[in-house]
């Protein structure tokens, strides 16, 4: 037997001595300060992966370790809500761009994902679609963008979003498509071009955009400003709920990034409500521009702007 087996049995027993005790002894406290060392420390983990499930060979995790490439085809739309309805959506630690309140982005995004080894190839793997709003805001003064929700269609997609801390739920996502050839089913990548986007969730339509190409652009203008994000971790301890493991604002770093076959131009937005949804409560008080762009980058790191790794 090895020893993190013989470890397993260990822990398995005290589970059961634990239980016993608490099922004899009617005035017991058992002390959390009380318990053995042996409990406590970490055994070595002889499972692999990056992120669960951890396993005997390593390659059964949702997401393994970075770099993270993406390239994808963005639509987006720039809109405004209301400034009261953009501070109610901003997390301790970041305040409205006073500059720019209730400035945002609603996104659409076709992406696809590969890790070193040409991921790409395995393309109902690599493929996932994607919603998100940016809100504008600052941090210690400084202007950021904060995603106070976000959707995609793949789960590894959904554990990578949470690694970082964007708050990913699982949602159906579309976006009209354009091909190399001409012809009546597909848009021209072009003047007058129009392009349409929806999410829902759980059988209700949440978002739909459309929007009108105009002119070329030289960027996508949601890259201004570095996405914050806030990586949480709640404690399932009884009487901790509001306690988490994690909870620290991180900053995303893309590496290498490119835009091209940007164009902007007129847009339409809606948002709908929903049970279970808060998306609706950022009225949209107007549009401003529409766009359509290509996007790529790389994943390596975060920068953490609070909790026990900032600095
Ligand atoms: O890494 C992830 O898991 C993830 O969810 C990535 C989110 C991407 C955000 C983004 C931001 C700005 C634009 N833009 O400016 O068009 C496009 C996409």
């Amino acid at each position: 037997m090895s020893d993190a087996n013989t470890g397993r049995g260990e822990i398995g027993r005290r589970s059961l001595i634990a239980g016993g005790i608490a099922a004899v002894t009617t005035a017991a406290v058992v002390s959390p300060a009380a318990a053995d060392p042996a409990t406590t420390t970490q055994p070595t983990e002889k499972l692999l992966g990056y992120s669960l499930p951890l396993s005997a060979k390593g390659t059964a995790n949702i997401v393994s370790e970075p770099p993270w490439h993406y390239a994808g085809d963005v639509v987006g739309v720039e809109f405004w809500t209301t400034p009261t309805a953009a501070e109610a959506a901003l997390p301790a630690g970041l305040t409205p761009d006073p500059n720019t309140s209730g400035h945002a982005y609603a996104l659409f995004i076709d992406w696809q994902f590969s890790g070193s080894h040409q991921e790409y190839l395995d393309p109902v793997r690599s493929q996932y679609s994607e919603f998100l709003v940016l809100l504008d805001a600052q941090f210690q003064g400084r202007p950021v963008a904060w995603c106070p929700f976000i959707w995609v269609d793949n789960d590894a997609a959904l554990a990578r979003g949470w690694f970082q801390g964007f708050p990913k739920k699982l949602g159906a996502i579309r976006q009209t498509r354009a091909f190399s050839v001409p012809g009546q089913a597909s848009p021209v990548v072009g003047p007058g071009g129009q392009f349409g986007a929806s999410l829902s969730a759980a059988g209700r339509r949440l978002a739909e955009a459309q929007i009108t190409l105009q002119s070329p652009s030289s960027t996508l203008p949601a890259l201004g400003r570095p996405i914050v994000n806030l990586r949480h971790f709640p404690r399932l301890i009884a009487g901790q709920y509001d306690n988490p493991d994690v909870h620290e604002l991180t900053q995303s770093v893309l590496d290498t990034p490119v835009v091209g076959n940007n164009w902007t131009g007129t847009s339409t937005l809606n948002f709908f409500a929903a049970p279970g949804e808060e998306l609706a409560d950022l009225t949209i008080v107007r549009t401003g521009a529409g766009f359509r762009g290509s996007l790529s980058y790389t994943v390596t790191t975060l920068k953490m702007l609070t909790g026990p790794d900032a600095g």
